[in-house]
């Protein structure tokens, strides 16, 4: 509330001095002086401005909000971006051979081009080259008199009536036409004088002169328009990207944010950087019109590539670094599909696999190559059928292979035998999606996050002896003998039939907790999936994986289950490919920036001589697992075979907790910590019922009912179980 007395109510002394002392304010003025006080509050000594003088201005137009003065200078110096002194391409072999190979494959299409059109270049230079001789000859003579200009001058002189003029004219023409005379005279000695020594000389002067001044009198014989050589029409084979071009493609994708932006402003669309070439094709980096997202160009790709009226797989829109209207538009000279993938390292039999270092992967469109890493990390790749996925997983486990070092022991619940192929070097290999393979795989589960605790200890008791820094797995712990600490990959093909069956929700919980306690114990997850829904692949697994590889999927949600939440919107979206004809291109995210890569190709032949070379290896090494008889048997074996030996006398029954007891002391290091629900757990495979019975405790204590087994069915399943193993 005012506490200024109304005008109307003064009393008039006070009034007159009020008048008196008020002075009109100069708003801007005070403005100015308020802004230059600190924090913009007004000075005490403002007479002027009080605490209710109210500032009606319209509000100044917005200044810039961070003056460039209050920015720090090596921020400035970060933000600058400075042009890089050599063109892209030229700054790394990649690019320069990319550069020449182009050269060259064009060069090679116009020569070949123009070779199947030769014997009609061969009649039309029959046709013009006497006409050129013949208007050769005649421009000579017309050069020597040296009529050219002069004779309409004269013309005009002689109809004016202006005889000097006319003389001087006619006199010009004569000295030039003397000295002209001359030198076609000699001219023609000279032709003269070639064409004996052509007449004299070998054949192959007279084709070489023949080849050289025919099909020059046939240029000077052809009508204008009507060239020798035809026109190479590089047709839609690939389109040099422009900025017209980049423009009417952004404008073609329906997007109405894009077309009404543009419509108001043509410069809507801006390059930042200009299009340059970048490997075997160009980039343009493009600053969408405000508010629109690159990511939401990327969607478009089909689109996009109509708009250009280009292949598919020869558009490649990503969004890029900057902000999130910044699009990388990259344009192959030709697409993907025709761009022949360098054979995969690993088929090099030079090529060392240190897991510890990152191994070759994959290539970019741009067909840099991209590396993986299995240490340290669990790996999730998804897709629909005939995506690739099986062949993209087997590329790591190939990886692993040749690092003698490396433990590999997985499943393949689809029952094919894609990974037959890496048996040799497998410790462990389960393959179909019957009821015991699945159990088997299970058991696998338990028995991994059973191993997750032994090397937790290993890693305390080593950290303890100072050789492990980190509390992680180290390279030399890895390689020492009897650390027991060797990377060690668990992969599952197709995990969504285990997920999927009675196991799979305990094996999810359990696999949750492997692949957050194995990172750093050199516990490496594979995981491969085809259907990644939430109960095909437990959001707690994905949620904890952190390398991705999405190859083709059908829709957002999928896409988003393997990449990770707000994957599709930010733009990585592996919709975009499509199955079996872009088979092995994906979304790779997890190493380094987020990009479509497609895995090296690796059929099975070739796959196998990778397993001879890493059988090799290992034999070198002295660690080939000879399966089964010599491998680190999964606990499922140990466990009926231990509980027999721990089988207290002629017992009928014995409860869980005697059984544990007795097991713990058997095997400290496997069976240390468990309880009956973990026994009861290991037990689930088998057809051991685990139910309440009645027993009395080891110390021949009084008899009662607990939770335990009965013998009958320990001996039967052990003897089902051989049974089977035996192939009965
Ligand atoms: N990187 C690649 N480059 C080229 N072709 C590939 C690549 N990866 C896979 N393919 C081809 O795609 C076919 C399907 O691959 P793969 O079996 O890995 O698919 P998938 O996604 O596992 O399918 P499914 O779920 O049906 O098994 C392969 O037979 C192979 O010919």
């Amino acid at each position: 509330m005012s506490t200024h007395p109304h005008p109307d109510t003064m009393p008039a002394a006070e009034s007159a001095d009020a008048d008196a002392a008020a002075e009109v304010v100069d708003l801007d003025t005070a403005r100015a002086r308020r802004a230059a006080a600190p924090g913009g509050e007004v000075p005490d000594d403002d007479e002027t401005v009080d605490a209710e003088t109210v500032d009606d201005a319209p509000p100044a137009e917005g200044g810039p909000v961070d003056a460039a003065g209050d920015i720090p200078s090596e921020v400035l110096a970060r933000r600058r971006e400075r042009r890089p002194i050599l063109a892209e391409w030229a700054r790394s072999w990649r690019g320069v051979r990319a550069a020449a190979k182009h050269q060259g494959k064009d060069a090679g299409y116009v020569l070949a081009y123009h070779a199947v059109r030769s014997p009609k270049y061969a009649a039309k230079t029959a046709l013009w080259a006497p006409i050129g001789l013949v208007r050769g000859i005649a421009q000579a003579l017309h050069w020597a008199s040296a009529e050219e200009g002069n004779w309409h001058l004269r013309q005009t002189a002689a109809q004016r009536g202006e005889a000097d003029v006319w003389l001087k004219l006619d006199a010009r023409r004569q000295r030039q036409t003397t000295w002209r005379w001359w030198v076609l005279a000699l001219a023609t000695a000279g032709i003269v004088t070639g064409l004996i020594v052509l007449a004299l000389g070998p054949p192959w002067w007279r084709w070489l002169a023949a080849l050289t001044v025919v099909p020059f009198l046939a240029t000077r014989g052809r009508p204008a328009d009507k060239p020798i050589t035809d026109r190479v029409s590089e047709g839609t084979r690939y389109r040099k990207l422009t900025a017209v071009l980049v423009r009417r493609a952004l404008t073609s994708v329906q997007m109405a944010a894009i077309t009404s932006a543009v419509a108001k402003d043509p410069k809507a669309i801006s390059f930042p950087v200009d299009i340059h070439r970048d490997g075997p094709g160009h980039l343009a980096i493009v600053d969408l019109p405000y508010g629109v997202e690159a990511a939401e160009v990327v969607a478009r790709r089909g689109k996009l590539a109509s708009a250009m009226r280009l292949p598919l797989d020869q558009v490649w829109p990503e969004t890029a670094p900057g902000h999130t209207g910044r699009l990388a538009l990259w344009v192959g000279y030709e697409p993907a599909s025709a761009m022949k993938q360098p054979p995969c390292p690993l088929l090099n039999d030079g090529l060392k696999v240190d897991l510890f270092q990152p191994f070759p992967f994959a290539t970019t469109p741009k067909l840099d190559q991209i590396m993986a890493e299995l240490m340290y990390r669990n790996w999730l790749f998804g897709g629909q059928p005939g995506s690739g996925k099986t062949f993209a997983l087997r590329l790591l486990l190939l990886a692993a292979a040749l690092d003698p070092r490396a433990e590999i022991r997985g499943y393949e619940l689809k029952g094919v035998g894609d990974f037959a192929v890496l048996e040799p070097v497998m410790a462990e290999y389960g393959n179909g999606f019957d009821d015991e393979t699945l159990a088997r795989a299970f058991a696998f589960i338990q028995w991994l996050y059973e191993e997750c605790r032994r090397r937790s200890q290993r890693i305390a008791h080593y950290a303890r002896l100072g050789k492990a820094p980190e509390n992680k797995v180290t390279p030399e712990l890895a390689s020492l003998k009897g650390s027991g600490l060797r990377p060690l990959v668990a992969w599952f093909d197709e995990l969504q039939e285990l997920m999927t069956s009675k196991f799979g929700k305990e094996a999810g919980e359990i696999l949750e907790k492997v692949i957050k306690l194995g990172r750093a114990l050199g516990v490496i997850i594979v995981i491969g999936t085809q259907i990644p829904d939430k109960d095909s692949l437990p959001t707690g697994i994905s949620r904890n994986v952190n390398s991705r590889f999405c190859l083709s999927v059908a829709d957002q949600t999928a896409n988003d289950m393997i990449l990770g939440t707000s994957a599709y919107k930010q733009g990585l979206r592996a919709t975009v490919f499509q199955p079996v004809s872009e088979a092995g291109w994906g979304v790779l995210r997890g190493l380094g920036k987020p990009q479509s890569v497609r895995s090296f190709y690796v059929d099975t032949t070739a796959a196998g001589r990778i397993v001879a070379r890493a059988v090799a290896l290992r034999t070198k090494a002295g660690n080939i697992p000879t399966f089964p008889t010599d491998r680190d048997v999964a606990p499922q074996h140990h466990v009926l075979d231990d509980l027999a030996r721990v089988w207290p006398g002629d017992d009928k029954s014995v409860w869980n907790e005697t059984l544990c007891a007795a097991l713990v002391e058997l095997r400290p290091d496997v069976y240390g910590g468990w309880g009956s629900a973990q026994l009861t757990a290991a037990l689930k495979p088998f057809p051991i019922k685990v139910g309440d019975v009645w027993a009395k405790p080891a110390d021949g204590g009084k008899a009662t009912t607990k939770r335990g087994i009965v013998h009958t069915d320990l001996t039967a399943a052990i003897t089902e179980r051989d049974r089977k193993r035996s192939g009965g």
